[in-house]
């Protein structure tokens, strides 16, 4: 086993795989790549669309959980990652959104030049090629992206309903500009019908090169650094089969293990804040108390509408095969074994919506708006006593320039034909037994929150599976009284009007704890915070822990992805530097991330000075 190498990058996930794909196409660079999962490339739950859930709590699952949530009434949400190759990008639910281009230039307002919608989209675009029912494999990126043939009238529903509510319904998926319903791609190749990721569509370029090396089921415990003149990281030290050794970068060592786990490598090496750091008894490298700082997630709620019971041709849903019928399992799998169609071909999952603040451009909720901005103002309570003053100022007049746009989003919806119910815990709960209605789930999604949390070590030993992860949801008064009006627009405006209020039974079945019939929410926001407080729970898109931004503001690295006071040979490039989350779903943004980070240390490569 070589025991050095130019470049060794920490996690094969999203970012690494990608950022490996890219630096070794430069023949003279060695990359090493160590991920701590297996590689299950070959794995059916990795690649049938349909299975995407199997993997989670299993062995391929950091399955981490959070502390206690203050204001969810003190509940702890299981929290998945990836532990595997292809990282969570392996067992995610491949929806492949973009996110808005007011979203990436605020990243560039902050203090990051080069990372604004324009530089960005051209890194962006060299990560997918497009397949829609008119046209095939538009761009030539490596990840595969799909829209689906519709085989069912759901998709029509969900448009004319959003239409006769006045919004546009024909937006482009990959613009940046999107108000109303779109239809996402899948990250789902198009002939196979099989996952498209890091793993299977960057990766075979990587491992067809001889100056690619990988090393699955190896946990790296922490940065090695030479500190005789300036700090400078030289390799990492890892565990692999119970034995631990080191192993050294001649160039650079590169931290794309995600968001929890990138911030918690920093800190079990001696980067952050250096008051925990000496409680745990871990020697001081650089003391930056924002390391694990800015934790950003989106919260949301699902509610099932029972359907109404006709049998109209085209409104089936999956609820049958989240029975177990096996009837219905077979005519499943026999029309995706043999014609690669079907439910399980595709996520049943890729027609959203983008919606400003419902009402917005009447004067009553335009006066109300103002009223709660005002009094939110500057709302320090709860929201990370580390954030610095500069940030926070920034972050919130982001959130309010988007929440005063009738044009820009403040609540992305998400839909399903079938049920989905998240349990109190934020896993998937099962369907309840024994009957036989059908369902269709609506969730709603606050795209921009300004409650920020943390994710911090508690012991200095790196197999500790506990951390302290506080994504402090719904901390931001702001927050609460945002989804609110949105959960309340979904209940008794979305679900009533057009085809979908047509086809959603007004008195029928719902998720646990919804409220009983389509107008429980009207005119009472209180009522609808106390279900979400109930109810609500995160979604699965960690951002933020090591954000990049000026060290002033609370960064923890810089525009070309350097750890801060680190002389040389230290970056991070994943999901944990987005220093202001994404409007909806993060993996298309990080694998945009990983490709933008490789332009710019190949970029430095040629203004490095040999020796
Ligand atoms: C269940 C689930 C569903 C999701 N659904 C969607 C979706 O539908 N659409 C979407 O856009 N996003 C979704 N996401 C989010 C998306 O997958 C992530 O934002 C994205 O994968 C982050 O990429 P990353 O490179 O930062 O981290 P990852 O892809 O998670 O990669 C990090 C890698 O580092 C490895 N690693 C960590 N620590 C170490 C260590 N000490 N030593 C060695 N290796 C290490 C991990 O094992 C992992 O393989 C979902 C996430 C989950 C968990």
């Amino acid at each position: 086993m070589a025991s050095e190498f130019d470049f060794i990058i920490v996690g094969g996930g999203c970012a690494g795989l990608v950022l490996a794909t890219r630096l070794t196409e430069d023949p003279s660079l060695s990359v090493l790549v160590i991920e701590a999962g297996e590689d299950l490339t070959a794995d059916p739950r990795v690649n049938v669309p349909a299975m995407w859930t199997q993997l989670q709590g299993t062995s391929a699952d950091w399955s981490f959980k959070t502390v206690p949530q203050k204001e969810l009434g003190g509940r702890e949400l299981s929290l998945p990652q990836g532990r595997l190759l292809g990282g969570s990008g392996a067992l995610n639910g491949m929806n492949f959104v973009v996110t808005s281009k007011a979203n990436l230039d605020a990243w560039s307002e902050l203090g990051n030049p080069g990372w604004d919608w324009e530089s960005f989209s051209k890194a962006f675009n060299k990560t997918y090629s497009l397949t829609t029912p008119s046209k095939h494999g538009e761009k030539g990126g490596p990840i595969q992206v799909t829209i689906p043939d519709e085989d069912s009238k759901w998709p029509e529903a969900w448009r004319d309903t959003w239409a006769g509510l006045g919004f546009p319904v024909d937006n482009n998926p990959m613009s940046g500009n999107i108000t109303g319903a779109v239809t996402y791609p899948d990250s789902i190749d198009p002939t196979t019908k099989t996952r498209s990721f890091s793993g299977n569509a960057y990766l075979p370029s990587a491992s067809s090169r001889p100056n690619f090396t990988l090393w699955t089921a190896t946990l790296v415990n922490k940065i090695v650094f030479d500190t005789s003149d300036g700090i400078v990281a030289t390799g990492v030290q890892y565990t692999k089969d119970g034995a631990t050794k080191t192993v050294s970068a001649r160039k650079e060592v590169i931290l794309s293990a995600g968001t929890i786990n990138s911030p918690k490598i920093l800190e079990l090496s001696g980067i952050g804040d250096a008051a925990l750091l000496r409680s745990l008894g871990i020697d001081v490298v650089v003391d930056n108390p924002h390391v694990g700082e800015n934790l950003q997630n989106h919260p949301f709620c699902a509610i099932s509408f029972e359907t109404v019971d006709d049998s109209e041709e085209g409104y089936d849903t999956i609820d049958s095969l989240s029975r177990g019928d096996t009837a219905a399992l077979g005519a499943a799998m026999e029309a995706y074994t043999t014609k690669k169609t079907g439910p399980f071909s595709k996520t049943n999952c890729n027609q959203m919506a983008h919606i400003p603040v419902p009402g917005i451009t009447t004067p009553q909720v335009r006066h109300e708006l103002t009223q709660l901005l005002e009094s939110t103002k500057h709302s320090q309570v709860n929201i990370g006593n580390k954030t610095a003053p500069a940030f926070a100022k920034a972050h919130e007049s982001f959130v309010h320039s988007l929440l005063n746009s009738a044009t820009e989003a403040s609540g992305y919806y998400l839909s399903l034909p079938g049920w989905a119910y998240y349990a109190p815990d934020g896993n998937l709960g099962p369907i309840p037994a024994g009957g036989s209605e059908r369902y269709f789930t609506i969730a709603v999604i606050l795209s921009h929150p300004l409650s920020r949390g943390s994710v911090h070590i508690t012991t200095s030993s790196p197999s500790d599976p506990h951390l302290a992860i506080d994504p402090n949801y719904l901390s931001h008064p702001l927050d609460i009284e945002i989804l609110a009006r949105h959960a309340q627009f979904l209940e008794s405006t979305l679900a009533t009007s057009g085809l979908l209020g047509e086809r959603l039974k007004l008195d029928g079945k719902r998720s646990p704890g919804a409220p009983p019939g389509p107008w429980a929410f009207e005119g009472d926001l209180d009522t609808v915070q106390k279900f979400l407080r109930e109810t609500a729970t995160g979604a699965m898109h960690y951002t933020g822990t090591c954000s990049m931004m000026p060290r002033g503001m609370g960064g923890v690295v810089d525009p070309e992805l350097k750890v801060y006071s680190v002389k040389r040979g230290l970056r991070v490039c994943d999901a944990s530097i987005m220093p202001l989350t994404t409007r909806g779903n993060p993996m298309a943004t990080v694998y945009g991330i990983a490709e933008r980070g490789a332009e710019i240390i190949k970029a430095s490569l040629q203004t490095q000075v040999p020796g």
